[in-house]
C-alpha cells in the first residue's frame, strides 16, 4: 500500500466527521447560519496569511526549482484565487469582506497555525507536506462529494464555493491533492517507519484540526478571556465587522 493510501485510510474517520459537520452540511443545503459564516471567514483571513508564510519558508528548504515553483504557486494561489470563497461567504452574510480582515486567531486557528510551524521546525519536507496537504485535500474531497450530490444546483448560494474547490481538485491531470500525495509517496520510499509515523500524525492532526475549524466557527469559540487577548486594533475593527453592508427592512 503506498504511504498517501495510508494516510487517507487512517484519516477517514475524521474525513466521514467533516462531510457530515453541520457547517459542511448547511454548504450543501444551501443554510449557514451568518455568525458562522463571519467567523469563519475572519479566521481563515488570518490562517491563510499564515499559510503564506510557512509556504515562503519552506521554499528555503528546497533546491529543486520544480519544488520550489509547486510553493510558489500555492502562494499566487491563496493570495489570488482563495478570495474568491471568501466573497461568496461574504455576500451570503451580507457583510463588507475588509471588516472581517482584522481577527485576533482563536484558539483552534492558533492551534493549526502552530501545528504547521511546528512540521516547518523539523526541517523536514515529508513532515511539512504531511501536515499542509489536509487543507487542500479534505477540501477537494467536500467540493467533490457535494457536486456528485447535485449540491451545486443554481438555487443554492454556495453554489460557486462548490464548483470553485470541485474545479481546483480536477484541475488537470496533476491536480494539486494529487501530485502532493505523489510527491509524499517519492519522499516517503526513502524515509524510515518512524520517520513516515511522524509524518503520519502531522498528517492526522491536520485532519481533526480541519474538523476542529469547522467546529470553531459554527460555534464562534473564541478565547475565553478576549479582552485581555485582543489589541485595541482589533477590537475596534471586530464591532465594524457586525455592521451589515445594507440594511434589512
Ligand atoms: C482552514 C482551511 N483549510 C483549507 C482551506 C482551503 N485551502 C486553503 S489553501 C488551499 C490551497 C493551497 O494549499 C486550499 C485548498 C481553507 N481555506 N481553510
Amino acid at each position: 500500500m503506498l504511504f498517501s493510501e495510508e494516510l487517507r485510510a487512517q484519516a477517514q474517520p475524521i474525513m466521514t466527521a467533516i462531510h457530515e459537520h453541520p457547517f459542511v452540511r448547511g454548504i450543501a443545503t444551501g443554510y449557514v447560519p451568518r455568525e458562522a459564516l463571519i467567523f469563519y471567514v475572519e479566521q481563515d483571513f488570518q490562517y491563510l496569511s499564515e499559510f503564506i508564510k510557512i509556504y515562503a519558508n519552506a521554499i528555503t528548504k528546497l533546491k529543486d526549482r520544480e519544488e520550489m515553483k509547486f510553493f510558489a504557486n500555492s502562494i499566487n494561489f491563496i493570495l489570488n484565487s482563495e478570495i474568491h470563497p471568501h466573497h461568496v461567504f461574504c455576500d451570503i452574510a451580507d457583510v463588507a469582506y475588509e471588516t472581517l480582515q482584522h481577527a485576533t486567531p482563536a484558539p483552534k486557528a492558533y492551534l493549526y497555525e502552530s501545528h504547521m510551524y511546528r512540521a516547518a521546525d523539523t526541517g523536514s519536507l515529508l513532515n511539512i507536506l504531511a501536515a499542509f496537504q489536509p487543507c487542500p485535500w479534505t477540501y477537494s474531497e467536500i467540493a467533490q462529494k457535494q457536486t456528485k450530490e447535485h449540491a451545486n444546483h443554481k438555487n443554492n448560494p454556495f453554489k460557486s464555493w462548490i464548483d470553485f474547490y470541485a474545479k481546483s481538485a480536477n484541475e488537470s491531470e496533476g491536480s494539486l491533492s494529487n501530485s502532493v500525495f505523489q510527491w509524499i509517496d517519492r519522499l516517503a520510499e526513502n524515509a524510515t517507519p518512524q520517520q513516515r509515523q511522524q509524518a503520519m500524525q502531522f498528517f492526522l492532526k491536520s485532519c481533526e484540526l480541519e474538523w476542529q475549524f469547522w467546529e470553531q466557527a459554527y460555534h464562534q469559540e473564541d478565547w475565553h478571556f478576549k479582552e485581555l487577548l485582543t489589541t485595541e486594533k482589533n477590537s475596534h475593527n471586530k464591532k465594524l465587522s457586525y455592521n451589515r453592508k445594507t440594511t434589512i427592512q
